[in-house]
């Protein structure tokens, strides 16, 4: 078995099989800002109690502080449900993204089942959690009866061999992993990754991964937990690692597509508009002109983004004709380059920084792009119309080549400067 199927037969207490459609009990469940108030609407109609007011997350990151008068309310709902149900765990005031700040306060470990109502909810993958994003519809009932259902998937191995050369960074395998199995080449699959690259990973460059498995379509994105996994996970949670489930795949695990990927030649990878597949080197694309450059979001504004910028912007100036655009992921991101002098090499260099939160990755707020301009950014989509107007493009890239490009105007591999 792989660890996926092993996390779901532990906890429904026998052995499953792809394909079969079981029904168990999560650990937790997350919904944010945007999200919470459809779920609170479809579960008051079926109940009046949660299931489990601490196995419950909320968070407030995709229009922090509101933005319209809209955002506004959703969050008025979502508070008074917050109060109302009792619910323990609760960010409301900044405190960063969702997919940031769960792990941090310790909400995530090794051999867990987590729901969202989002996407991304992937990226907990990275601490080998069976973690996948749902409608806030199932998100309801889950909030009602602490169950959901799933469609065992099948896995796809994905190894990965070889040393990242410098400046090249786990987003830019990610990237060209997504180039080769496309859009919806691991649609509902579950995609392990493994490898001496994965195994030698930090938190921070794992998470990214992990993050990006719904980009390709697939269920969950997962990893066994390496050694600075497991110290981060006990130093979050307060537990030793004899408290923690770690699942790991068995040797001979059966994997309908098993693929190896060697990254030692490997150059920064840029996804190009509208599709994150369409994968190119920067060679190829350097030289295009950009109008904004975002370095954030759940994908890359940690802290190891913003010291990879930093070490780009520093004694720089970003471009007259550039607006560049960081938002650390969480406050306490925020806080950890306010010491290390992050914040301060990037507001000399001309950069707007603004307060936690998703920002604006999905094109709502605090840097929308108009009609024909051209973004560069470290988030996770770039479909049409993402950042702003449907006739606006985006970039994708590590947060070095955000960087460098902001400098120069164009996009620009940060070896040139
Ligand atoms: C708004 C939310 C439901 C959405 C998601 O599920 O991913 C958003 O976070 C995104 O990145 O597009
Ligand atoms: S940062 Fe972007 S991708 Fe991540 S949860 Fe927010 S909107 Fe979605």
């Amino acid at each position: 078995m792989n660890i996926s199927e092993k996390i779901l037969s532990q906890k429904i207490g026998y052995e499953v099989s792809p394909g079969e459609i079981i029904e168990l009990d999560v650990d937790l469940a997350m919904s944010h800002d945007g999200t919470s108030p459809p779920a609170i609407k479809t579960f008051e109609k079926i109940s009046d109690k949660v299931w489990d007011n601490e196995k419950i997350v909320i968070v407030f990151d995709h229009n922090i502080p509101a933005n319209t008068i809209g955002s506004a309310e959703f969050q008025k709902v979502a508070r008074n449900f917050i109060k109302a149900q009792g619910i323990k765990n609760h960010y409301t005031h900044g405190e960063g993204i969702c997919h940031q700040v769960l792990p941090e306060k310790g909400h995530v470990e090794p051999g867990k089942i987590i729901v969202g109502a989002d996407s991304h909810t992937c990226t907990y993958g990275a601490f080998g959690a069976f973690s996948t994003g749902m409608g806030a519809t199932d998100l309801a009932m889950v909030y009602a009866t602490g169950k959901t259902w799933f469609m065992v998937p099948e896995a796809f191995k994905i190894e990965v061999e070889g040393q990242l050369k410098p400046g090249i960074t786990s987003k830019d395998l990610i990237l060209n992993i997504i180039g080769e199995i496309g859009i919806a080449g691991a649609s509902y699959k579950s995609t392990e990754f493994c490898g001496e690259t994965i195994d030698n990973l930090s938190v921070e460059s794992r998470m990214t991964m992990t993050n990006m498995a719904i980009e390709m379509g697939a269920k969950n994105g997962i990893m066994e937990p390496n050694k600075e996994t497991i110290e981060y996970v006990c130093s979050r949670t307060g537990k030793s690692k004899s408290q923690l489930n770690i699942v790991k795949s068995d040797k001979d695990a059966i994997y309908e597509k098993e693929y190896l990927f060697n990254v030692d030649d490997m150059e920064a990878q840029i996804a190009c508009p509208n599709d994150v597949d369409n994968v190119k080197p920067l060679s190829q694309v350097a030289g295009t002109h950009i109008d904004q450059g975002f370095i954030g979001s759940c994908t890359n504004g940690r802290l190891s983004d913003l010291a990879q910028a930093a070490s780009i912007l520093e004694g720089r100036e970003v471009h007259d004709d550039v607006r560049l655009i960081i938002i650390p992921a969480s406050k306490e991101i925020y806080q950890q380059s306010m010491d290390l002098g992050y914040i301060k090499t990037f507001l000399d260099a001309g950069a707007i920084v603004s307060n936690p939160g998703c920002g604006p990755c999905l094109g709502g707020h605090l840097g929308v792009l108009s009609k024909g301009e051209t973004s560069i950014s470290s988030t996770n989509r770039n479909f049409k119309g993402r950042m702003g107007d449907p006739n606006s493009s985006v970039y994708l890239s590590n947060a070095g080549v955000v960087a460098a490009s902001a400098i120069s105007g164009f996009i620009e591999n940060p070896d040139n400067l």
